[in-house]
């Protein structure tokens, strides 16, 4: 019986494309952005970002990450502007982590990851529902953040706050009031391109907004990303780490960036 995929060497990354053929697709999630290699695009608008924190949901370990969904049945929490044309609504986050501060990132710069990645997961409300965007080429819009080893992030805490509650595959809990918007860097500033999920079933309907300005995070914070588990309760326990795919081939593609 094949297991499902995962990031271990036997159902990780490399492993994917035999059932999901499109993990060698022409545009594939995450890559190496080169900023010299950007193009900058004055066109592109700034992001316009509203939240409503009461629209958050909960919070749930799904066994690859853990994320905080939203409630997506109205445009009370939405993107617009940017390179996207339309309302985009805020669907879930989550984070991609590495087992040391040397990785976990899973887009990169000019080759370097960082520690970890935040993707805010938001989808076009031209389609009728999450499931129906992100089959469509322009259905979803992630917003992604890069976290660099720094000061204590207390924008961090509450959701590591909740860490403990979910420590298993399967495992949710109460979250409520967060506005992800406290989790966002200062700058504006970012690139852009076309890709895809960066998980099964890989589909091809992102735009991509990679913020230039990472948010920090501390040792001990990161500690807890890596205290969760892979498993489920009554598993032999396998600590949730290194849950990002490695940068995949441009095959073409532009990167527009939003800055000179
Ligand atoms: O929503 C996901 N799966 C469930 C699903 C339901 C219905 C149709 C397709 C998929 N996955 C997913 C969504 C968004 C992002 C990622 C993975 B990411 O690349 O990790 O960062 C951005
Ligand atoms: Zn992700």
């Amino acid at each position: 019986m094949s297991h499902g995929w995962g990031y271990e060497p036997t159902n990780g990354p490399d492993t994917w494309a035999a059932d999901f053929p499109i993990a060698d697709g022409n545009r594939q999630s995450p890559i190496n952005i080169i900023p010299k290699e950007a193009h900058y695009d004055p066109s592109l608008k700034a992001l316009k970002i509203s939240y409503d924190p009461s629209n958050t949901k909960g919070i749930l370990n799904n066994g690859h990450s853990f994320q905080v969904d939203f409630v997506d049945d109205t445009d009370s929490s939405t993107l617009t502007g940017g390179p996207i044309s339309g309302v985009y609504r805020l669907r879930q986050f989550h984070f991609h982590w590495g087992g040391s501060d040397n990785r976990g990132s899973e887009h990169t710069l000019n080759g370097i990851k960082f520690p970890c990645e935040l993707h805010l997961v938001h989808w076009n409300t031209k389609y009728p529902s999450f499931g129906e965007a992100a089959e469509k080429p322009d259905g979803l819009a992630v917003v992604g953040v890069f976290l660099k080893i720094g000061a204590a992030n207390p924008r961090l805490q509450k959701v590591l706050d909740a860490l403990d509650a979910i420590k298993n595959k399967g495992k949710q809990t109460t979250f409520a009031n967060f506005d992800p918007r406290t989790l966002l860097p200062g700058s504006p500033d970012y690139w852009t391109y076309e890709g895809s999920l960066t998980t099964p079933p890989l589909l091809e309907s992102v735009t991509w907004i990679v913020l230039k300005e990472p948010i920090s995070v501390s040792p001990a914070q990161m500690a807890k990303f890596r205290s969760l588990l892979f498993t489920g309760d009554g598993e032999a326990p396998c600590y949730m780490v290194d849950n990002y795919r490695p940068p995949q081939p441009l095959k073409g593609r532009l990167v527009r960036a939003s800055f000179k």
